[in-house]
């Protein structure tokens, strides 16, 4: 893609040797970072998506950020110093966002626009019964709007915190993005109501899952639009036990985010 690209509008590397944010030294996630071998596996090709196939309109782009990016992107928010102060653990933009970061809008459009999105069984499916059953990863009246994005919240969790189960605000449009840094996590998702038999009549799915689990590796992107947006609950239990993945505790360090979403317009 696009590989290219990001890699120019992040930079390859940075050479910034302090990675603190006013909490100690350099973390280990972002050691890690530094001297993972998987840098150029996640530099080549188009990025991939995965769709969730038990929600309607939830895409996850696990390679979107190598991790070189990662580290550049920590590095513009550090640089920002929002959260200079320990007692600071979230920070929101309006609007006038600074340029690294209508790079990042930039490069999550692209990712959409250029991305691989057909699973072998999609692929099938739209053979059998032609492109309209292809399920895109936002729609293109979302997708082409101007500006893509226009708030930013950056989450900053400390070991055990988390967020609790809820749907973002209405006064947010559809099509929303999130970018996992740092410590990976479970974030489930629960249906917004409790009248189980009208979900499944609405969504088409019998039975309609309690939960699903959706793993957030560092790096990646989630896209959540339509029924993932406004019909499901998200969540990230931090705490003891609920951090499971392929049956394994995830450690739980320092985990940061970017929320990107577009204020809706008022009638
Ligand atoms: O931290 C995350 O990954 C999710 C944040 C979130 O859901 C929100 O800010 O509404
Ligand atoms: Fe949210």
């Amino acid at each position: 893609m696009g590989r290219p690209l990001l890699r120019q509008v992040f930079g390859d590397s940075s050479d910034d040797e302090d990675y603190n944010y006013g909490e100690g030294n350099r973390s280990e996630a972002e050691t890690y970072l530094v001297t993972d071998h998987r840098t150029d596996l996640a530099a080549s090709g188009n990025p991939r998506w995965e769709r969730v196939k038990e929600i309607s309109g939830l895409w996850i782009c696990r390679d979107f950020l190598s991790p070189e990016q990662q580290l550049s992107l920590l590095s513009s928010i550090r640089s920002e110093g929002w959260f200079a102060e320990s007692s600071l653990n979230q920070a929101m933009r309006f609007g006038d966002f600074p340029p690294w970061l209508n790079e990042l809008c930039y490069s999550i459009r692209e990712a959409v626009l250029i991305g691989d999105n057909l699973s072998e069984h999609d692929i099938v499916a739209a053979d059998e019964h032609g492109a309209g059953c292809l399920f895109p990863i936002l729609p293109p009246e979302l997708l082409g709007r101007e500006p893509l994005f226009d708030q930013l919240i950056v989450n900053l969790y400390h070991k055990g915190q988390g967020i609790c189960a809820h749907v973002d605000l209405m006064r947010f449009d559809d099509g929303i993005a999130i970018i996992s840094l740092e410590s990976p996590c479970v974030m489930h998702f629960s249906l917004a109501t409790s009248d189980i038999q009208e979900a499944e009549e609405e969504y088409h799915v019998h039975p309609v899952p309690s939960k699903v689990p959706v793993y957030l590796s560092p790096g990646s992107l989630v896209i959540m639009s339509g029924e993932a947006r406004y019909g499901w609950k998200h969540e990230i239990n931090r705490k003891p036990g609920f951090q499971v993945w392929d049956g394994q505790e995830l450690e739980q360090k320092r985990r940061i985010s970017l929320t990107l979403r577009k204020l809706a317009r008022v009638e």
